[in-house]
């Protein structure tokens, strides 16, 4: 059984996916193993076989939420109760402390795989919240340290080393630690709390940083102060003396702060407990540990479950450690309730740190003074034994001082001593470490045995000696039982040597072929080497030649330039003018193409124009001919009449001559004859005219009774007419000229349509070629500025690709470097490693021959001293 205030909890943890990764198979074997009989043990198969017994043993497969409701849930129950609780993980540099509490990565109180610290958390806060606390008052304050070999830093406060105040702790003569400068932020909720303890680690990890894993071990402390006021009614009635924790009692933490209450009378309880998170950390635990590092630690774990005035005082000598034991002598003393959880690892590579992780959780429980520990004493713990020599010593000292009385000293004293020397060799003789001194061994005890029947004789003369050479007998007996056990063991540290010597012969092979890898991989440097050099002249080459074509491809882009009217010389910019000036080409180009569609088209419309012109001018020229014709006609048809109707006045002139002549008329009428002729024959005229279609003029001709005034009369009217038609005539004339002069017009327009036309045309042909020769320039201009693009991309593909081919093999170069330093440096330190275990193997051995003679020779004086006898 186990001190009920402390409790020792073993988690092994699961190999980590890098570990898989990075460690080499065999060091990955499995060295710890549980079973379901003895639920509470581990059994480690290292250089032997040792069961080591705890509380309780966590399997890697062991879930976070099952260790807290196994071994932390009632700690909880603990600190609501009042009592200081503190649960401390311990173990070699990542064994899991950190994960195990969860303070190892970020926070989550909802994870699943989150650790002690915000389970704990949860439950306090939800224990404070509950109806069946609701009568208590809390205030609970949390601080977050880390100590390290060098100073206590506070992970809650400002991360500027000025203005942070100094931490001191003193260590009161009453036990109690005070401390000062420290933080305690107050908190009311869980993400208020979560909050604290991810600022913390922030900090941790920033520190951890800092450090740069300087420091040979750190401590981290997250502290829970959990203040309760309960009121104690003063008649007492509702006293409950369960409620009053152990704490209370022992460490007089109650103060009472007298508030009346009207409706009871009574005072309020203050009680103060406190909940401690130690992840206690020290590097290298496989290496031989300086005793100033671990001394502190195995002093604090050893004096688990110690009253707190039991604590030892750590050696002051022991400079750099001083500040861990006196603040965890607190934590880990008096009532506190105490939860260790030890952590290792379960492979086989770091089975020393496992097993001196499992060593000192035995000491605690040892110090517990209920603890069966089912340990074998170690072939190999050299220290031990040498501290069992020495004591022996002593044992056989005090005998030979008393010698001269031992007739006088009780048999069963004598027997009890005598045996102890005789144990004492014999696990001594474990240490014969090689053949020399079995053999030696193996000649005194012969001498011994051939002495034997002598002393025997002597002693025969003292009858109280007979049971000393019984007891003789039977450890000469099991000397020699114990030289067969020295000699297989000593076989095994031949095979062990053998192996070791095996190692360095084939780590010297491997260092051999090292060498030659190493100078293989200078061969190949220096051609790689070579290689860029040549690279890099046929870069410099290339440049040159690039060089040398710069004033062609210069005078190329000159030309382009100058055809193209771009003024600029760098590529970039040339290619840039020539898009430009390919933009202004084109547009070129389609202002052109408007403008030639604008030229079609007003030239469509003079054709349309033109056309109708030409056929208004065919219409009106076939109008005029047909008027001309029609007005020919009427001309000559009046002409005719004209003509006829002369005839016809003849005619009626000759007729009225001829009247005249037959009716001879008055001499005084005929001065008038004349007029009245004229005017007749206008009547007559007149008549005929008037009566054209009635009276036909020969008719008329039988009026003899005509007047000669009416013929003048018609004859008037007739020349009336006449010079109308006359005038007719002209103005026809005048139209028809008129006509003809807008006919000839329309032919001179025509004409000059015509010409516009062709000039039209002639410039659209122009212009046409013009496109034409505009177009054949720009896709020239194109396919120039094409050529440059590709030839400038070819180049600087040429060029990238040199650069990335020169990269590559930079790297490679460099890859193949670092992998032969690697390689040089596992082996320098292979070998390092393989000559340190020779060397410890030589030194034990050189130890134990040394302890083995020395034990020889004592044998040897006291067989000679029994030989006296
Ligand atoms: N039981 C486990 N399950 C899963 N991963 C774990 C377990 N224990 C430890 N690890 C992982 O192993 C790594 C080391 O663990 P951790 O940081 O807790 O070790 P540590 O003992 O606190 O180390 P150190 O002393 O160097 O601070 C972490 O990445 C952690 O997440």
């Amino acid at each position: 059984m186990v001190s009920s205030n402390v409790q020792i909890a073993l988690r092994i943890r699961a190999l980590s996916a890098e570990e898989l990764l990075s460690v080499p198979a065999r060091l990955q074997k499995n060295v710890l193993s549980t079973t379901p009989f003895a639920p509470n043990q581990v059994i480690v198969q290292g250089e032997r076989k040792q069961v080591f017994s705890f509380d309780n043993v966590f399997a890697p497969e062991v879930s976070q939420k099952e260790i807290y409701d196994r071994v932390v849930m009632n700690m909880i129950d603990k600190v609501i109760e009042g009592y200081n609780v503190t649960i401390l993980s311990y173990g070699h540099a990542s064994s899991g402390k950190s994960h195990t509490l969860g303070i190892s990565d970020g926070v989550s109180y909802t994870r699943e795989s989150k650790g002690i610290i915000p389970r704990a958390m949860s439950t306090l806060i939800s224990y404070i919240n509950s109806a069946q606390y609701k009568k208590r008052k809390y205030s609970m304050r949390i601080s977050f340290v880390e100590i390290n070999d060098e100073k206590i830093i506070d992970l809650l406060g400002e991360d500027n080393d000025k203005i942070k105040p100094q931490i001191l702790i003193r260590d009161e003569s009453n036990g109690q630690i005070l401390w000062s400068g420290l933080q305690e932020i107050k908190v009311n909720s869980l993400e208020e709390a979560i909050n604290i303890l991810s600022r913390g680690m922030l900090n941790r990890q920033i520190n951890t940083s800092k450090l740069n894993n300087r420091s040979s071990h750190r401590h981290t402390i997250f502290s829970v102060t959990l203040s309760q006021q309960k009121f104690i009614p003063v008649n007492g009635d509702s006293v409950n003396s369960s409620n009053l924790s152990p704490s209370m009692l022992s460490n007089k933490q109650f103060s009472g702060s007298k508030e009346i209450n009207k409706q009871y009378e009574g005072d309020w309880v203050t009680v103060t407990s406190k909940l401690h998170f130690v992840d206690l950390s020290w590097k290298d635990m496989d290496k031989d540990i300086p005793k100033s590092v671990i001394l502190p630690i195995s002093h604090v774990i050893s004096n688990l479950g110690k009253k707190t005035e039991e604590v030892s005082e750590v050696p002051r000598s022991i400079s750099n450690a001083q500040n861990c034991p006196p603040i965890l002598k607190e934590y880990l003393g008096g009532n506190a309730k105490v939860l260790v959880i030890s952590c290792v690892s379960p492979a086989a590579f770091q089975v020393k740190e496992t097993i001196n992780t499992l060593e000192l959780a035995t000491q605690a429980r040892n110090n517990s003074d209920t603890t069966v520990i089912h340990q074998e004493i170690g072939w190999h713990n050299v220290e031990h034994l040498q501290d069992l020599v020495l004591k022996l010593r002593a044992e056989v000292k005090a005998l030979q001082g008393n010698e001269p009385n031992s007739l006088n000293t009780p048999v069963n004293e004598k027997q009890r001593r005598r045996s102890s020397i005789l144990a004492n060799i014999l696990v001594n003789g474990h240490l014969l470490q090689n053949e020399k001194d079995s053999t030696n061994l193996d000649d005194k005890i012969s001498s011994i045995s051939q002495d034997l029947p002598k002393i025997l004789e002597g002693e025969a003369l003292h009858q109280g000696l007979g049971p000393i050479i019984e007891e003789y007998e039977k450890s000469i007996l099991s000397l020699e039982n114990q030289l067969s056990h020295v000699r297989a063991a000593l076989a095994y540290s031949e095979n062990a040597l053998r192996l070791q010597e095996d190692k360095l012969k084939g780590a010297e092979e491997t260092n051999k072929q090292n060498v030659h890898t190493i100078n293989d991989l200078k061969n190949h440097i220096s051609k790689l080497k070579e290689r860029k050099e040549t690279t890099e002249s046929y870069i410099k080459d290339l440049e040159a030649k690039l060089e040398s074509l710069e004033p062609e491809h210069q005078k190329e882009k000159e030309i382009i330039n100058s055809e193209l009217n771009i003024p600029d010389n760098k590529d970039t910019k040339l290619i840039k003018s020539y898009e430009n000036k390919l933009e202004q080409s084109q547009n070129k180009v389609v202002t052109m193409t408007k403008s030639i569609k604008d030229l079609k088209r007003s030239l469509e419309e003079k054709n349309d124009k033109y056309q109708k012109l030409e056929e208004r001018f065919s219409k009106q020229k076939k109008n005029d001919e047909k008027e001309k014709k029609y007005l020919v006609e009427e001309i000559e048809s009046r002409d005719n009449m004209v003509a006829e109707l002369g005839k016809k006045i003849e005619n009626l002139v000759d007729e009225i001559t001829s009247l005249k002549e037959i009716q001879t008329p008055n001499s005084t009428n005929l001065t008038n004859s004349s007029n009245l002729t004229n005017s007749f024959v206008e009547q007559v005229i007149s008549k005929e005219i008037i009566s054209e279609s009635k009276v036909s003029i020969t008719g008329k001709e039988e009026e003899s009774e005509v007047s000669n005034a009416e013929l003048l009369v018609a004859i008037q009217k007739l020349h009336k007419r006449l010079a109308k038609f006359e005038e007719e005539a002209t103005q026809n004339q005048q139209l028809i000229d008129t006509l003809e002069a807008t006919l000839i017009e329309n032919e001179d327009n025509l004409i000059a349509a015509n010409k516009k036309l062709s000039i039209l045309q002639n410039r659209e042909d122009g212009l046409l070629k013009q496109i034409k020769a505009l177009n054949s320039r720009v896709e020239e201009a194109n396919d120039e500025v094409e050529n440059a693009k590709s030839d400038l991309h070819s180049t600087k593909q040429t060029m990238e690709r040199t650069l990335v081919e020169e990269r590559k093999s930079k790297e490679n170069l460099k890859f193949q470097l670092k992998e032969a330093r690697n390689e040089v440096e596992n082996k320098k330190s292979e070998i390092l490693f393989a000559k340190q275990e020779e060397k410890k193997i030589k030194e034990k051995a050189e130890m134990t021959r040394i302890a083995l003679e020395s034990e020889l020779e004592r044998l040897l004086s006291k067989k000679k001293k029994f030989g006296c006898f």
